[in-house]
């Protein structure tokens, strides 16, 4: 049969390329199953050579029909998630802790990952959140002077499933041009293609509150800082210390140290912690906290920032920018294929400077839906999504990628500056 090459490794019978794109909110499939070819690219991790880890074969089944052969290093099983590309070139071990990627099979679109291990430091949480690592190439050797340990063993203990030798490339590029896809990885040759297909059309991530399940039960006082080692911007310190409630909705630990290193006393509260509670506490400022899913699917999350909103100085990163920025009256949308990755510019619209920021959503606030006196302060250059809000009125900044990471620049950190000058501001008018 005569074939057409859609994307690199990826070949769509001729019959089959003139139906219309996949689209799943309409409803429609374009075919029931394509095979895809494996990567068309040979690493030293591929053919005879002996791996340090022990690899079955799997197969990750997109819900548009695409079928992906793959090799397993993490835990076996079938699992099903909705799958995003995070273009980081480094960092693997703080994304496979973000509390944020709950629901998620995450594929790195860097070819080569596993080459540092994992360590003790770069924990975001105290677990693995996403569902699945979807890589290219998975090092045959480890080596970094705080390894303590292989990417594949600390999967396999995490019960997390991870695959290699797939074309991630030619995935990407499906993602990009027809959006994120709901995906089943599967080590178990039992199942059939039509069967794990079937799994992924039935299932949907809009709509479902991912927040409860990831944040904290009970209360907690936060006192890490960053490793004075590692510290920077450390000029900007005024010595004074804030006390700061820390709303969970699946908090990285990098936003506690940081908050900790510029002086904050920090009581972690769970997303379902009453406003009114939180007010009797008297913080000087609260932070609403990334977290996963869907932002219009946890309205009582919405109602409790509400209720805080003109009575305290606020902070918003990610979920909670979008929680925030739905609480002043706007609303958010899905993007097509979200930003995840260390490498986005955003422009701060009050200064006009360009940071080089990191960044994992699959939401956005819409500005046209946000009331009069909302400033749009920062703008993503990729696509000129809202990347930043403030109120003055009422003391609220957000953020919508993340100023605690350092993907290599630590180009966002004067935010959390910002909000300690936030809450200075407030104490000395009030
Ligand atoms: N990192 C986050 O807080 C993610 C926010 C939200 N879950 C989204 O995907 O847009």
């Amino acid at each position: 049969m005569a074939m057409a090459t859609r994307t690199p490794g990826f070949v769509l019978p001729t019959s089959l390329s003139s139906q219309p794109p996949f689209d799943r909110r309409g409803g429609g499939f374009r075919v029931s199953v394509i095979r895809c070819s494996s990567s068309p690219f040979t690493f030293p991790t591929s053919g005879d050579v002996e791996k340090p880890w022990t690899s079955y074969n799997a197969r990750l089944v997109l819900e548009d029909g695409s079928i992906w052969p793959a090799k397993s290093f993490g835990a076996p099983g079938t699992r099903i998630a909705e799958l995003v590309f995070n273009t980081s070139l480094t960092g693997y071990q703080e994304i496979l802790t973000d509390p944020s990627y709950a629901g998620q099979f995450v594929l790195m679109t860097n070819p080569q990952i596993g080459n540092t291990g994992v360590n003790p430091d770069d924990e975001e949480s105290g677990q693995c959140f996403l569902t699945g690592l979807v890589i290219r190439n998975l090092s045959i050797s480890t080596s970094n002077w705080r390894c303590t340990k292989t990417l594949a063993d600390y999967l396999t203990e995490r019960n997390i499933m991870g695959v290699y030798d797939l074309d991630t490339r030619a995935i990407t590029r499906r993602l990009r041009e027809d959006g994120s896809l709901i995906g089943v990885l599967s080590t178990e040759q039992s199942k059939t293609d039509d069967e794990l297909l079937q799994m992924s059309r039935s299932w949907d991530i809009v709509g479902i509150d991912l927040i409860s399940d990831v944040s904290c039960k009970s209360p907690y006082e936060w006192v890490d800082k960053t490793n004075p080692e590692w510290d920077f911007n450390t000029n900007s310190r005024d010595g004074k210390s804030y006390k700061v409630i820390a709303y969970d909705f699946g908090i990285k630990q990098n936003i506690l140290r940081r908050l900790s290193s510029y002086g904050c006393q920090i009581t972690v509260v769970p997303s379902t912690w009453p406003a009114s509670e939180a007010l009797k506490m008297n913080p000087d400022g609260i932070l609403f906290s990334n977290g996963p899913g869907d932002p219009s699917a946890v309205p009582y999350a919405v109602e409790t920032v509400k209720e805080l909103l003109g009575k305290v100085p606020v902070y918003g990163i990610c979920m909670g920018h979008q929680l925030l920025g739905q609480a002043l009256g706007g609303k958010t949308f899905k993007m097509k294929f979200g930003h995840h990755g260390g490498n986005h510019p955003v422009r701060n619209n009050r200064t006009g400077q360009v940071e080089i920021s990191a960044q994992n959503h699959n939401y956005a606030v819409d500005p046209a839906s946000l009331p009069g006196g909302v400033e749009v302060t920062h703008v993503n250059l990729n696509d000129g999504s809202c990347a930043g809000l403030s109120f003055p009125a009422m003391n609220v900044m957000s953020l919508q990628y993340h100023p605690e990471a350092s993907p290599g620049p630590h180009d966002s950190d004067n935010a959390f500056r910002e909000f300690i000058e936030l809450m200075k501001r407030s104490k000395q008018s009030s």
